[in-house]
C-alpha cells in the first residue's frame, strides 16, 4: 500500500522506526518528514500529509506528534482527509469500519512502538463497512452547517 508518513519534533524516532517496519512489511512508504530533531511545527507537516492524500499520492496516512492531537486537528483541516487520533487497535478497527479513516494520528510522547505497530497494523487491515456508515461519512465530506 502507498502510505505517507510525517511527524514533528516530538516524534521522529517514532516515525522513522516505523517507516522501516512499514518498508520491511513491503509498503511503498513516503517519509514527508522532518529530517532532524530541530523543532518544526506540527501544521506544517500534517498540512503536508493531508495534501499527498488529497493528490491521490497516498493511500493511507500516519501523523505522529507529542500527543498526536495538535497534527490531527491539522490533518483534518483538508477535506479529503479523515484521520483518527487513536491510542490502541480497537479505536483504529473503528476508525476505519465506521469512518473510513484514511489517516491516523498517535502520540509519540504517550504511546510505545509496539502499541503504535498494533494500531497501524489493524487500521491497514480493515475494510470500511459502508450502508448506513456511507451516509454518516457523506456528511463529512459535504457539512451542513
Ligand atoms: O501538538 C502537539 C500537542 O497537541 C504535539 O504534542 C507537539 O508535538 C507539541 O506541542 C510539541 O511541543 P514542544 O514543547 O515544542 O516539543
Amino acid at each position: 500500500m502507498r502510505i505517507a508518513i510525517a511527524s514533528d519534533h516530538a516524534a521522529i524516532d517514532l516515525k522513522a522506526a516505523l517507516a522501516d517496519w512499514l518498508r520491511g512489511a513491503g509498503h511503498d512508504v513516503a517519509d514527508l518528514g522532518p529530517d532532524s530533531a530541530a523543532s518544526v511545527d506540527y501544521p506544517d507537516y500534517g498540512y503536508k500529509l493531508a495534501a499527498a492524500i488529497a493528490a491521490g499520492s497516498a493511500e493511507r496516512g500516519i501523523a505522529l506528534c507529542g500527543s498526536g492531537i495538535g497534527i490531527s486537528i491539522a490533518v483534518n483541516r483538508n477535506p479529503a482527509a479523515r484521520c483518527a487520533l487513536v491510542s490502541e487497535p480497537l479505536s483504529a478497527t473503528l476508525a476505519r469500519e465506521h469512518n473510513d479513516a484514511n489517516v491516523i494520528a498517535m502520540g509519540a510522547r504517550l504511546i510505545g512502538i509496539e502499541m503504535a505497530k498494533a494500531c497501524i497494523t489493524a487500521f491497514l487491515a480493515t475494510e470500511f463497512g459502508g450502508d448506513r456508515h456511507q451516509r454518516r461519512v457523506d456528511k463529512l465530506t459535504q457539512p451542513t452547517f
